[in-house]
């Protein structure tokens, strides 16, 4: 399910060097032009580096990817923000790291963001933040964070989620699980291919989790109200019936009321899924790289500190073809999903 490679110490310096560079030339891991630039820059990452993430975007083998090893100067990047509003201005070796965030996400596509998340951010922060402690969300604490398929209610989402750890003072695992179709009987595979469930937006897409561009995304926020109130019916497997993509998140998601056979098999899938959750706990300077079609994720509970010392990630979200989304995209915002 999961393969790690972790930096030489030569390729360390390679990598920082290349971040070092587009830090003195871009303002920011988000900035258009280095975005424009990033897969170029790309070209010149260690060989192991490129070799992992192709092996990643084949879909051939194991589908998360842990690439370890970034020098993360404690002291240097500063206190935890205590919430992903806080945290700016970017001190400089956070905005390196940042850096090699992007760069490595585009061996495997275009990065992108939502509207409707983190203010439209391209890079995400995710920390715990006081009153969340309970919430299905990035920013809870000390409730488990039930695996999901990032954005699973959205025609657009990721083909990858990226995290970078910055911090993770106690070990805490993000988990990772795979769905083995072989589990379902005939009718119940049938059941999952059919648009029989629904799943809603999780509550970091919602206004009040996002008031800052509210008016500029607005149409954004109204379709995810939208989505909210009446959901599409999907299917939970689609793609090839022998080896199916996956889109769940049972803490969002139900069946029409009354479909039994559908209620049965979501529930068979998730006891498999939850049966096979591997702990990946990530040290700073790991990034992990999840294929979000094949791959559920979440988060073990912890306790935190609000102290500055907290945990702290940074995610990207990537896809494979940035394209298929321009008809929710903002004129003026092109990695922007409305
Ligand atoms: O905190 C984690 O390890 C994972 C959180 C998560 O699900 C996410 O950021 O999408
Ligand atoms: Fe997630």
């Amino acid at each position: 399910m999961l393969t790690r490679i972790d930096l030489t110490a030569e390729d360390r310096d390679a990598v920082a060097a290349l971040c070092a560079e587009a830090a003195g030339e871009h303002p920011a891991a988000d900035d258009p032009a280095f975005l424009r630039e990033a897969p170029l820059i790309a070209h010149r990452m260690p060989r192991a580096v490129r070799a992992a993430l192709a092996g990643l975007h084949a879909d051939d083998g194991p589908s998360a990817l842990v690439i370890g090893g970034l020098d993360v100067p404690d002291e240097a990047i500063g206190p935890t923000p205590s919430s992903w509003r806080e945290g700016r201005p970017v001190p400089p070796a956070v905005h390196r790291l940042e850096n090699a965030l992007v760069l490595y996400s585009s061996l495997l596509g275009d990065v992108f963001g939502w509207a409707t998340q983190q203010d439209g951010r391209l890079v995400h922060d995710v920390v715990p933040t006081r009153g969340h402690e309970d919430e299905q969300l990035g920013s809870g604490s000390t409730a488990p964070l039930m695996w999901h398929t990032e954005e699973a209610f959205h025609p657009y989402r990721a083909d990858y989620v990226v995290l970078m750890c910055l911090r993770n003072p106690d070990g805490v695992a993000t988990t990772v699980g795979g769905f083995d179709p072989s589990v379902l009987t005939e009718e119940e595979r049938r059941c999952a291919f059919e648009p029989r469930f629904r799943i809603r937006p999780d509550k970091s897409h919602l206004q009040a989790y996002n008031a800052e561009n509210a008016d500029r995304h607005r149409e954004g926020f109204d379709r995810t109200e939208q989505m909210n109130e009446e959901p599409d019916a999907v299917p939970v497997l689609f793609g090839a019936p022998h080896d199916p993509f996956l889109q769940i998140d049972p803490a969002y998601m139900d069946t029409a009321p009354g479909d039994e056979p559908a209620r049965r098999t979501l529930d068979r899938i998730g006891e498999a899924i939850e049966g096979g959750l591997t702990d990946v706990p990530l040290r700073p300077g790991d990034v992990v790289f999840i294929d979000n079609f094949r791959l559920v994720h979440g988060r073990q509970p912890f306790k935190a500190r609000y102290d500055g010392t907290d945990r702290w990630l940074k995610r990207v979200n990537v896809t494979r073809d940035l394209r298929k989304s321009s008809a929710m995209r903002l004129p003026d915002a092109v990695r922007v999903v409305v």
